[in-house]
């Protein structure tokens, strides 16, 4: 028995009653995240059926919007947050429950929302700031941990515990990898691993901001910079990060002209904001992302040799989909659950044919892609299997996309990676008998396997 529960159960009912009674809700969670006890109005404010046992379960199952484990991570409270619980502005106080030794053993969570006339100015102002803030583009909660980087390939493992080391330097780190493959995901994993976590994770996509915006919208505007800017000036995305992450999306995007810029952002760590003479110190840490060759763009020129020095400190390499194939089906469970818990549609599975399909496909959108067939086929599928033809597998073959190969190496890995994986469904992963199958010896079979990262 937990420590929490312990003191819950040996508790004064009262003790519970009174806490039930000074709040509209209350919620308590052990060390492992799993809920040890629920008040009644809690259930009812959070409409849970009232036949459910909740003890025990781990609470973002329950309350997938819950910020407690943050709590029991970080050992901090918050003491006041605002939120919308089923149309209705709540405050929310969550408390870490810590021993004499500043161990943290639980977190419990109250919500209020009778009589909260006097805080209605403060939620009216909230409101307008996070609309304004969505609105121009700025908000991008950084939700994502590195755990929820979903595989366990010897790739993508890898990945992580490079990442974990990362986060832990203030350096700049550049993740490379295909488009799909996660970078943005990764990134906010870094971020959220990382001492800035309590931060604000800024991102910008540079090839989806016109020319003209960029400066702007990075280094923001001094008042009365220029006609039609905001009178008062506007900050940058560089300034709204301060302290925190900023993640430049498609690095590879940007003209000469803030290529410069930037390297001197990186450099002195300083910017001028536009209309400005004023240097303005800058406290962030930088993620780039690309999914272009970068130093193949410095060979021909088209990116300054010195930036991509600057930004390639700490390169991450993340895999493509098609080199880490036994990580598909784990992915696509993940995937399908999600999809079914924000549709609403009934949750389905993966027919045999269509999980081999999935892991003999080429995936150039990677996970991307698996996410949008996977969403296509939960839609489309007329029984509980989802089939190949639900994934849009029969229009590849009449397209002939799936020899879309530019690269002879890539699609000759592509092949081998192909037959072994065939090899080893039909054999059900008995490796002598997918060697035999193949024609060839255990060992060549185990070579290939670990070259080609399966
Ligand atoms: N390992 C993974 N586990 C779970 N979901 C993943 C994983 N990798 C990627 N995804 C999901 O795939 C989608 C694409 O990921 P993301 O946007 O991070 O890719 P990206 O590499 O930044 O793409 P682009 O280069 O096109 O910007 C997202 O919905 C993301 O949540």
């Amino acid at each position: 028995m937990s420590q929490l529960e312990t003191l819950i159960n040996t508790s004064d009912e009262n003790l519970l009653t009174l806490l039930s009674s000074l709040c509209q809700g209350a919620i308590a969670i052990d060390q492992e995240c799993r809920i040890v006890w629920l008040s009644q109005q809690y259930r009812e404010l959070m409409e849970l059926p009232d036949n459910t046992e909740f003890i025990g379960q781990l609470v973002n199952d329950i309350l997938p919007t819950t910020q407690l484990p943050r709590i029991l991570k970080t050992g901090q409270p918050s003491f006041l947050d605002l939120m919308q619980i089923n149309n209705q502005w709540c405050a929310v106080t969550r408390l870490p429950l810590k021993n004499p030794d500043g161990s943290v053993f639980g977190a419990i969570g109250f919500v209020f929302y009778d009589n909260l006339e006097n805080l209605q100015p403060l939620f009216d102002k909230f409101a307008r700031l996070k609309k304004q803030l969505v609105s121009e583009n700025l908000l991008r909660i950084s939700k994502y941990e590195l755990d929820d980087l979903v595989g366990n390939s010897p790739a993508l493992l890898k990945i992580k515990r490079q990442a974990l080391r990362a986060a832990q330097l203030d350096t700049t780190i550049l993740l490379l990898g295909e488009t799909g493959t996660g970078k943005e995901l990764l990134a906010q994993g870094i971020h959220n691993a990382s001492p800035r976590r309590d931060a604000p994770f800024v991102g910008i996509n540079m090839a989806a901001l016109p020319e003209s915006l960029v400066e702007a919208e990075l280094f923001g505007t001094a008042a009365g910079a220029y006609t039609g800017a905001n009178k008062n000036g506007r900050l940058g995305k560089i300034q709204l990060a301060t302290g925190g992450t900023l993640f430049l999306d498609e690095i590879a995007d940007i003209s000469a002209a803030i290529q410069a810029k930037l390297l001197r952002v990186i450099q002195e760590r300083e910017i001028e904001a536009l209309g400005s003479n004023r240097l303005e110190k800058v406290d962030v840490r930088i993620i780039a992302a690309t999914s272009r060759n970068l130093k193949q763009l410095v060979d021909k020129g088209l990116f300054r040799a010195d930036l991509y020095y600057r930004l390639n400190v700490l390169p991450l390499q993340l895999p493509a989909l098609r080199d880490r194939i036994p990580d598909i089906p784990a992915i696509s469970s993940y995937l399908m659950e999600k999809i079914a818990r924000e549709s609403g549609l009934p949750a389905l599975s993966l027919s045999k044919d269509a999980l081999i399909w999935l892991q003999q496909y080429h995936w150039p959108g990677n996970v991307r892609e698996l996410h949008n067939r996977l969403e296509r086929a939960c839609v489309m599928a007329e029984q509980e299997l989802i089939s190949t033809e639900d994934l849009g597998a029969e229009d590849l073959i009449s397209t002939n996309e799936t020899i879309a190969f530019t690269d002879l190496n890539q699609a000759k890995n592509h092949a081998e990676a192909e037959s072994l994986q065939q090899a080893l469904t039909q054999s059900q992963h008995n490796k002598t008998k997918a060697a035999k199958l193949l024609g060839i010896s255990r060992a060549t079979l185990y070579n290939r396997i670990k070259r080609l990262n399966m």
